[in-house]
């Protein structure tokens, strides 16, 4: 399909498809071909699915219609009780009583019935009644449901989808939300309960925004088999009351794509969606429920779901959760870019536009292939029929809501949408009650979740019941200390009271027995006569029984009151121990802390101290090898043979060659320590054997080969001597020559230099170059001839 203009893409596809079928009276407007309104009518007469409905409705004309270039021309003749429409180029005449098949033969002309069609005086009451309250409240059984308002930019989709949010021109989405609460509120069912959400997204240019949560933008599109089709990453608001949906819906207009056309001065520029979700849950006794819809619930209410003998209790009660999804859809207007004038950024928008639209059109076309095969469905070549997958020819009772205008300039489009919509009442969904099965709805989960809270809010007002009644033992506890306080004080007052009755007794007696001392009767002293002392003793007995008592019981509680007073001591001196204790470790777990950090801190400083080292000692000991081959290589190469050098060297200097075998054993010992990128392996090792043991370990090669090698080294020996008189030879031929020949040039130059006039003559660096020079050459000539004779001695 080359065009992306929606209108000729449905032409074409009409005309592919009234070909295949075989119907050669479809009406085409884009040959000018017109045919019979009857014919018409009767070849489209088949019944729309129940669950997918198609409307149409006929708004007024504009004022800017009315008051255009040309004069308003009505094309719409709607018969609502037959369910038609007519439109025709010479409608007016078809109204004055002409017959539409005449009018036809002259006049593009065009009938179709539809499952309802609105004409430009029908209030939005009636089009929400007659076409959406259905398909609105069969959410709420657990349909998904959709309302589609298709058709030509400026025609009514957005009026009839919002209108105004108050009073009579309230459109679909505003009714259909009021009923959908106002069906809840009345919902007195015992059990029931309801989780309503909401979502808003638009499509603008192929790409998918939520408007209630901006900065969600370029959101794809997924499906699982659960959820069907969604859009990733939509947010979804929790919705308890129509107010709280128009406040989504404000928000999200304001988010929403428009701008002005020259067919509409607020047109949408994107595809909303608005996406209600009820979820509904309702309880059953398992008798009631069907098997397999329903799931075992316990725990939503008390008493629910008991068993008695293993026996549901009364009946058991069953969840049933079901979940309904209401898209409300406000397509944005379709239009003829050349006619509009769009450009720029519209056109751009109107390309979309009619891209997404024309995609629609496919799937329709797809849908209603009159062979029947529908073989593909290309849901996937829009972000729109992707999201409307389910809406169109799925599982889904949805109600695809046309509008046009009666205008004449807008004959073309009007035909095309009728057209389109009229195919699309071929298209058959198959609705059918989401049940959650797998309990993933939401409001189990807030059931859930509440059903944790419960049982946690149970817990914790056990834990203040244990607590309250702790705290009251407690009290008990500190009552009783305080009583037992007050009774050992009172006991003490008591013992002293005792103590001072007792004191005053025996002043009372005291008296008593000085007084009767005094006393006679019948000429003895009372205390004398046997009665008094009868009644005396027996008073004392009494007397020495109370206080006895007493005294026990007092003795008895002081020494309980002692031993709870020990108790008390007991416990605090624990604890004072214990508390002692603890400070004692920690005190001294931070002293072991602090240690640790030091020596943490030493051995870290040791650490790098040593790392240093070994890198000085790793450096020197790469001097010191080259320092020593280097001596060997020279005292090898050099006639003059130093003996301090050669002792400092040691056996490191002895060998018959400039690299001899003392030097190369050396070497390769030490060569032993390099690894093969020169790298020294182990420099401690490396320090030892160059320093002092590198001597020994040559003459421990050397004593180790000497058996097997005297007669090398006699060799080596014969060759040494040699070498050695050829050496004495070239000194003192050397010598010579500088006794002589050097010795004679310089008397040479003294004379020349004599000769020279004064002022040269008396340049001191002159003269002193040439005594520094006859210095050096006598000090040379001494330094051979004691070298000729130690090398004659030691040869
Ligand atoms: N049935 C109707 N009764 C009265 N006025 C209507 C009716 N339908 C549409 N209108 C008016 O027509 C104009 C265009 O309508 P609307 O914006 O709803 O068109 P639209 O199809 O949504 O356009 P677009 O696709 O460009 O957004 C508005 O001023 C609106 O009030």
């Amino acid at each position: 399909m080359g065009s992306s203009d929606p209108w000729e893409q449905l032409s074409a596809l009409e005309k592919k498809a009234s070909k295949r079928a075989g119907d050669e009276r479809l009406p085409s407007v884009e040959n000018g071909s017109a045919c019979a309104a009857s014919e018409v009518s009767t070849s489209y007469n088949g019944e729309s699915g129940e669950n997918f409905q198609v409307v149409i409705r006929v708004r007024p004309p504009l004022q800017r219609e009315l008051e255009g270039y040309q004069p308003f021309r009505n094309t719409a003749l709607v018969d609502p009780g037959q369910r038609k429409l007519t439109v025709s180029e010479n409608a007016q005449s078809i109204q004055n009583g002409a017959n539409p098949s005449d009018i036809a033969l002259a006049y593009a002309t065009y009938s179709f019935t539809f499952d309802w069609v609105y004409g430009p005086d029908s209030f939005q009451s009636e089009v929400y009644d007659k076409s959406a309250k259905g398909t609105v409240l069969s959410t709420l059984q657990g349909y998904n449901a959709a309302i589609i308002a298709y058709g030509q930019t400026g025609t009514g989709k957005t009026f009839t989808m919002e209108g105004e949010r108050e009073g009579p021109q309230r459109g679909i989405i505003p009714r259909a939300v009021e009923d959908i609460f106002t069906c809840i509120e009345s919902d007195t069912a015992t059990g029931s309960k309801y989780l309503v959400r909401a979502s808003y997204l638009q499509i603008y240019n192929e790409v998918i925004s939520d408007l209630l949560k901006p900065e969600r933008h370029n959101l794809t599109i997924k499906e699982d088999k659960k959820r069907g089709v969604f859009v990733d990453g939509l947010s979804e608001w929790v919705v308890r009351s129509p107010q709280e949906v128009y406040g989504l819906l404000e928000r999200g207009a304001m988010q929403r794509a428009t701008g002005t056309t020259k067919m509409n001065e607020l047109s949408s520029r994107s595809h909303a969606v608005f996406i209600i979700i009820i979820e509904k849950s309702t309880v059953t006794s398992r008798q009631e429920a069907d098997g397999d819809e329903m799931e075992q619930f316990r725990g939503l209410a008390p008493g629910m779901g008991r068993m008695e003998n293993g026996q549901p209790a009364g009946g058991e009660m069953m969840q049933c959760v079901k979940v309904g999804k209401l898209n409300l859809v406000d397509l944005a207007g379709s239009e003829r870019v050349h006619i509009t004038g769009a450009t720029g950024k519209r056109l751009e928008e109107s390309k979309k536009i009619n891209q997404s639209l024309s995609c629609l059109g496919n799937v329709i076309a797809a849908l209603t292939d009159s062979r029947g095969l529908r073989t593909h469905v290309p849901y996937r070549d829009s972000k729109l029929t992707r999201i409307l997958e389910d809406s169109l020819g799925g599982n889904c009772k949805t109600t695809m809501m046309a509008t046009v205008s009666p205008a004449l300039e807008a004959f073309p489009e009007t035909v095309s949408t009728l057209k389109f919509a009229h195919r699309a009442k071929s298209v058959r969904n198959t609705a059918h009650v989401n049940e959650d099965a797998d309990q993933r709805t939401l409001l189990r989960k807030y059931e859930q979740e509440l059903r944790k809270l419960r049982a946690e809010l149970q817990m914790r007002q056990r834990e203040v019941v244990d607590k309250r009644h702790l705290l009251a033992v407690e009290e008990q506890k500190r009552r009783a200390e305080a009583d037992k306080l007050a009774a050992i004080t009172a006991l003490e007052q008591r013992s002293r009271e005792f103590m001072r009755e007792k004191e005053e007794k025996r002043r009372l007696e005291t008296r008593i027995a000085n007084m009767q001392s005094q006393l006679l009767i019948g000429g003895s002293k009372l205390e004398d006569t046997p009665v008094f002392r009868t009644l005396l003793a027996r008073e004392q007995r009494r007397m020495r029984g109370e206080y006895e008592i007493r005294l026990r019981e007092l003795e008895r509680e002081r020494i309980h009151a002692e031993q709870d007073k020990a108790q008390v001591d007991r416990y605090k001196g624990l604890l004072v121990k214990q508390r002692d204790i603890m400070t004692g470790l920690t005190g001294r777990l931070n002293e072991r802390d602090e240690q640790i950090l030091r020596l943490q801190e030493e051995l870290e400083a040791y650490d790098s101290h040593q790392k240093r080292l070994e890198d000085a000692l790793d450096s020197r000991t790469a001097e010191l090898i080259a320092l020593r081959k280097a001596a060997v290589e020279h005292t090898a190469a050099s006639p003059i043979k130093s003996a301090p050098l050669q002792s400092a060297l040691g056996a490191w200097a002895s060998g018959p060659s400039p690299l001899g075998r003392g030097s190369s054993a050396i070497l390769s010992s030490s060569s032993k320590l390099l690894d093969t990128n020169g790298m020294v392996n182990h420099p401690a090792a490396l320090l030892s054997s160059t320093s002092s043991d590198f001597s020994d370990m040559a003459l421990l090669e050397r004593r180790r080969s000497s058996g097997t090698a005297a007669s090398m080294i006699e060799t080596e020996l014969g060759a040494l001597r040699e070498q050695s008189l050829t050496h004495v030879k070239e000194r003192v031929a050397l010598k010579a020559i500088l006794d002589d020949k050097v010795r004679a040039l310089i008397s040479d130059i003294g004379q020349s230099v004599a000769e020279l006039p004064i002022e040269v003559r008396q340049h001191p660096k002159l003269l002193r170059q040439v005594l520094a020079l006859d210095k050096l050459v006598a000090a040379t000539v001494k330094a051979l001839s004691s070298a000729s004779a130690n090398a004659v001695h030691s040869s």
